[in-house]
């Protein structure tokens, strides 16, 4: 299975600029014909939270059609990052999944708002599950700060995925964290991680590109530079579980005692 994300540099707030550039990112991946392309989050909007009252996408709906144009018309599956989509009153920061036939086979609003970029304030967060499944392998998708939190990413593995997407807006000051969490987050799930983080920069933050391919032994596949880039690997699905045969990680998991245990010595 051959995977690319498609690292680019944001416009600021500017949705129409962003859809011409996701589409020519898109566009020059599938030259090299994968079968799942992922963007960066919030690619629609950057993070220009304090506007998203006017520009986030109502329902989605426009990011839906143009998205599914285009996994259709380039006969590719599209783990299409995360765009700012207005409910009501509400915004979510939402991933929209879609097959090669342009259909729809999933959405995942971000469950983790991060703080220390306001996103509390913003945003409202998501509260369901990242699973879906594409050409019969179950895959799961994260944004950005939910690396951070493995008990939520290891709950998707043990419910059967192989391939945890993430997409992202990392800042580069904590670059080191993104490799290292990615890397243990493929290592302990024992599953490929696929990591699109955007370049480039906005009024406050400066980004840190490095999208990761990374295998479920901690390899790493492919690595982006700090700028824009089309990151491409084939990746072999029976390493999953081979590794998985070698360290039955989830045959010796304990799960009855995580919870209450800590409790229990209290
Ligand atoms: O956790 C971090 O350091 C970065 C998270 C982040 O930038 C985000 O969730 O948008």
């Amino acid at each position: 299975m051959k995977i690319s994300c498609i690292q680019f540099d944001l416009a600021f707030g500017n949705p129409e600029e962003n859809k011409r550039r996701a589409a020519e990112g898109i566009s020059q991946a599938a030259k090299e014909k994968p079968d799942i392309v992922i963007l960066p989050e919030l690619w629609n909007t950057g993070y220009d939270l304090a506007r998203l009252d006017d520009i986030a996408d109502p329902e989605a709906k426009d990011s839906r059609l143009f998205l599914s144009n285009l996994a259709k018309q380039h006969n590719l599956n599209l783990v299409a990052g995360s765009v700012a989509k207005k409910t009501g009153s509400s915004v979510t920061n939402t991933m929209l999944i879609f097959n090669r036939e342009g259909k729809e086979i999933h959405e995942y609003s971000k469950l983790h708002l991060f703080k220390l970029m306001d996103e509390h304030h913003y945003l409202t967060g998501g509260s369901e599950s990242g699973l879906f499944e594409l050409e019969g392998t179950v895959c799961a998708g994260f944004i950005c700060y939910d690396i951070r939190f493995p008990e939520w990413m290891r709950d998707h593995a043990a419910n059967g995925a192989e391939i945890l997407f993430v997409a992202a807006e990392w800042p580069l000051p904590r670059l080191g964290h993104w490799r290292s969490l990615l890397i243990a987050r493929a290592i302990e799930n024992q599953a490929f991680v696929v990591a699109c983080n955007r370049s480039g920069s906005d009024p406050k933050n400066e980004f840190a590109g490095h999208s990761l391919i990374i295998d479920p032994w901690g390899n790493i596949l492919a690595e982006a530079g700090k700028e824009e880039e089309i990151l491409t690997a084939e990746i072999d699905l029976n390493e999953i579980a081979a590794i998985r045969r070698q360290i039955p990680v989830f045959q010796d998991r304990r799960p009855e005692y995580y919870q209450s245990f800590i409790k229990k010595l209290r």
